[in-house]
């Protein structure tokens, strides 16, 4: 098969979907890869690399798109990429879809057949391709948030772990999935009294199990979130339904009644986000205040920290894109209903059925479109 790698063209994203390492395992069974020059290059991994791992270096993303059977990215595509999918293309990126109505448009129209890296499930359960970056994103979460409390950020002026004889901030993560976990720790590590609310009371079981009273576990309800979210200096969200748009739990007018000068970080903006006050920022412009609460909701956070990211990304993403590769989409799917989990959108349907409930598409199994 022809693989296409394009550099990622979203705001501050150096991400890339390939290392030269991964690529060698590609062409190593016969396949072509085509690479947009300087695909890497901001994060050390330079054309001369993928050139020895048997890539084929192209001069722009038109050329790669023109030439691959299958794009591999990281961000889902933006407008002018979309443009240049073709129908039975395979793309294999994230996607994010249920919050972005336009992109699935376009997806639609295209014809190509679009894998989700983040509705991918694994044997054991969960979404393998999405965490690692939960874990990049959850860790960051708390970097940013503490950067952002401080007064020339906008914030309170409060340092996270306090210091001897003045109070630690209050941390609020709500959504103990891989997200929470990874804030979590960073939290605690940084001396801050942390609380975590989940619906789910066997993953409060298990951090409690885990880290005991150095954080208080809570079973989330509108009133026990109102409360926390009340008393809170950083609040964290990082709820998931599965590809669906993520549910507005901190609502406006608990905004409007938190502490001046706190932070909210909506790291589920990707999903539309769960704070009603949301819309997604980028690197360059991360943060909003309302109601004199900083508003952080940057859509593509492990994009900050691009090159542990990209290894992180192709240590989850390498064995499905091999797969797509040596057998073609149908027979892999076929083949591994985990994989299968990722078609969003096929041939001009969408093949996702909280994607479908969300945007009011008419819903077609995957199944159906495997022959
Ligand atoms: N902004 C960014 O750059 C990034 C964003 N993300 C996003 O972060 C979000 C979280 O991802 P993960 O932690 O991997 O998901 P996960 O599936 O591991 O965890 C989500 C948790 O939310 C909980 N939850 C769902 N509904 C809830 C509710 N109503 N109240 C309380 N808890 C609820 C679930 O029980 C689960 O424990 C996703 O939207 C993901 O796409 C991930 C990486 C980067
Ligand atoms: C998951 C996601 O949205 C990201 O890594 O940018
Ligand atoms: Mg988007």
């Amino acid at each position: 098969m022809r693989i296409g790698l394009p550099k990622e063209i979203k705001n501050h994203e150096y991400r890339v979907g390939l290392t030269p390492a991964s690529v060698r395992e590609f062409t190593s069974r016969g396949h072509e890869v085509f690479v947009q020059s300087g695909a890497g290059a901001s994060i050390g991994l330079a054309d001369e690399q993928y050139a020895a791992s048997g890539a084929v270096l192209v001069k722009d993303a038109a050329e790669v798109f023109a030439k691959a059977d299958m794009v591999v990215k990281v961000k889902e595509p933006q407008p002018q990429e979309c443009a240049m999918l073709r129908e039975g293309q395979i793309l294999y990126t994230y996607l994010h879809l249920a919050p972005d109505p336009e992109q699935t448009a376009a997806l639609v129209k295209s014809g190509a057949i679009c894998v989700a890296y983040e509705t991918i499930t694994g044997p054991g359960g969960g979404l393998p391709l999405l965490a690692p970056m939960s874990e990049v994103a959850g860790r960051m979460s708390i970097q940013a948030g503490a950067a952002h409390l401080e007064k020339s950020k906008g914030g309170m002026g409060v340092l996270l772990g306090g210091v001897p004889g003045v109070e630690p901030a209050h941390v609020l993560v709500i959504g103990a999935g891989v997200v929470g976990t990874h804030a979590m720790q960073m939290a605690i590590g940084l001396g801050a009294r942390v609380t975590v609310l989940d619906k789910n009371v066997d993953r409060l079981r298990q951090i409690d199990a885990i880290y005991g009273n150095r954080v208080k576990t809570l079973y989330s309800n509108a009133q026990t979130l109102e409360e926390k979210v009340l008393e809170s200096d950083l609040v964290i969200g990082g709820v998931l339904v599965p590809g669906a748009a993520a549910p507005k739990l901190v609502t406006r007018s608990m905004v409007r009644c938190m502490k001046k000068g706190a932070v909210l970080v909506d790291v589920a903006i990707d999903q539309g986000g769960c704070f009603e006050t949301s819309r997604a920022t980028t690197h360059a412009e991360p943060t909003y205040v309302i109601d004199d609460v900083v508003h952080y909701c940057v859509a593509n956070m492990p994009g900050a920290v691009a090159r542990t990211s990209t290894f992180a990304l192709n240590n989850a993403t390498l064995a499905h894109g091999l797969a797509l590769a040596d057998k073609g989409w149908k027979q892999a799917m076929k083949d591994n209903p985990h994989l299968k989990a990722g078609l969003n959108v096929a041939a001009g349907k969408v093949t996702y059925d909280a994607v479908a409930r969300d945007l009011g598409y008419a819903y077609v199994p995957a199944d159906s479109m495997l022959g």
